[in-house]
């Protein structure tokens, strides 16, 4: 498949193991690629009618599955996850092509699903309560009990790895689940729904409804769902869960960062450029553990901003389905003038831009209407700048400059997020010391934005609470 060709023909809903025109609307919505600004797809938001089918769905898939044992929940995800390696191409070419970022990234994205597949299948099969001994000879034990009918609502920039690390524990916990994507990026979720029941879970056990913020609320609101697992911003986070706190419905919230990475002078000079870049531009930028405040320590402050203007300069943008492309559109047009609107802020505030931050136009006239902008380094930035508080989720780089490990702490932890940090040095004990007074919930040493399926995500602080991935996340599912 090539950029500008692909069109969505089918119903993007799916309910009782079948996609699905939508029983009432509440709205249409369209579907871009970000790449040539084409619309790809044209859909109706599901109102509240379909939500209430769809929740009626996963309630008799849920009494199916629930009684199912943890072995054999484990053989249906283990096949989901196997069929996924299978497709992979196909579901990255269509993740690439309705979010703009490159075909290579997205491979990343459907891997780090599979393998959530096949952790929590691995997880299910050894679930178990406890027996515990009491005093006179009497016992008493627990059940690990799944909750019910779970919701997942998802953000745009991670549409299919989103889809999957909701779903993925949730059914191994032996819940069913309607998920709602973005209304940017509709499709690959129901690649998922089709794999699952390809895989043999009942039908009904995950269905995808459509919309943006009124589904949303029909789905928090219902009386029949037993948990919200959220991703996206802070302003959405706190209506989720104000919505749930009037049913007393627990959730989880994964929400917006503004992450700090320390570079201390003792590093490895080329590993923190990498770093840096990896921290900054993955995904354009739109990646809500980013380490976008830079702190650089004074000593190799010119030296490392050079190199990192260097090589942020020499990424390559343009097709994202080209397998050289390391950046691709943003994920629409007010978001690009959004993010825009930050680079010109800054530079009123004081910001000096070394590189990007203005719109690009590649070359091949069918991406003339895309989304694209070039990477953009900004120095000269203050704690106090918009650049510097705000989540831009673009690809803009605040560099920043400190001299001692106390004052780069505190100014590190002096914001409301709490999502993600990095530590660049060659010392491993102040390495974990650091590490150790951070307040997010990953801290990376000497690398960035890698994303095992094995340890626990989420935030401190207004980005969040509650864990994907890792064993901690049958906690919030059961
Ligand atoms: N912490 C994480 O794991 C993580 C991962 C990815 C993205 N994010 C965050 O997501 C944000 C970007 O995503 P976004 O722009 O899609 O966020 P968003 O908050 O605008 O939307 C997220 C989802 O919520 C839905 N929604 C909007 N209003 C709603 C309402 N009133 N009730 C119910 N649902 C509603 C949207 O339709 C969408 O599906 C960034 O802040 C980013 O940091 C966080």
């Amino acid at each position: 498949m090539s950029t500008g060709t692909f069109v969505v023909s089918q119903p993007l809903n799916y309910r009782g193991g079948a996609r699905v025109e939508p029983a009432d609307a509440s709205g249409t919505e369209k579907a871009f690629e970000p790449a040539t600004g084409r619309v790809i797809a044209t859909f109706t938001c599901s109102g509240e009618k379909e939500v209430n089918l769809a929740v009626q769905n996963a309630k008799a898939a849920f009494k199916i599955w629930s009684k199912k044992s943890g072995m054999e929940r484990c053989r249906i995800l283990l096949e989901a996850a196997r069929i996924i390696r299978e497709r992979e191409d196909e579901i990255a070419t269509v993740e690439c092509i309705n979010n703009g970022k490159s075909i290579f990234e997205a491979r990343l994205d459907i891997d780090t699903s599979w393998q959530c597949l096949e952790y929590y299948a691995g997880l299910a099969a050894s679930m178990a309560g406890e027996h515990i001994q009491l005093p006179g000879g009497s016992f008493g034990y627990t059940r690990r009990e799944p909750l019910g009918i779970c919701v997942g609502i998802g953000a745009w920039n991670y549409p299919f790895q989103i889809a999957s690390w909701k779903s993925a524990p949730a059914l191994a916990c032996g819940n069913a689940m309607v998920f709602k994507p973005s209304p940017f990026t509709p499709v690959s979720a129901l690649l998922l729904a089709e794999i699952y029941t390809e895989a043999g879970v009942p039908p009904g056990l995950f269905n995808v409804v459509q919309g943006g913020a009124a589904t949303g609320q029909f789905l928090c609101q219902h009386h029949d769902v037993a948990k919200v697992s959220f991703t996206g911003s802070v302003p959405t986070g706190m209506k989720i869960m104000e919505m749930s706190a009037k049913g007393i419905k627990p959730v989880t919230l994964e929400l917006g960062g503004k992450s700090p990475l320390i570079i201390f002078s003792d590093c490895d000079m080329n590993n923190a450029v990498k770093g840096a870049l990896m921290a900054n531009f993955l995904t354009q930028g739109q990646v809500c553990c980013n380490g976008t405040r830079v702190f650089v320590q004074k000593e190799i402050l010119d030296k490392f901003t050079e190199e990192v203007v260097k090589q942020t300069q020499r990424i390559k943008i343009g097709d994202p389905l080209l397998e050289d492309t390391r950046m691709g559109p943003l994920i629409n047009r007010p978001h690009l003038e959004r993010v825009l609107g930050f680079v010109k802020v800054a530079k009123e505030q004081g910001a000096k831009v070394l590189c990007g931050g203005d719109i690009y136009v590649p070359e091949d006239p069918k991406l003339k209407d895309g989304y694209y902008m070039r990477p953009c380094v900004l120095t000269n930035c203050r704690d106090d700048m918009t650049c510097v508080k705000e989540e831009i989720f673009g690809p803009v780089m605040c560099i920043l400059s400190f001299d001692t490990e106390a004052e780069v702490l505190e100014r590190a932890n002096d914001t409301t997020f709490g999502l993600a940090a990095g530590v660049f040095t060659r010392d491993i004990q102040r390495a974990h010391r650091v590490v150790a007074e951070l307040q997010a919930g990953t801290c990376f040493i000497n690398n960035y934005n890698v994303s095992p399926v094995e340890l626990p995500f989420g935030g401190y602080k207004k980005s969040g609470f509650g864990r994907e991935n890792g064993r901690v996340t049958i906690e919030y599912y059961s």
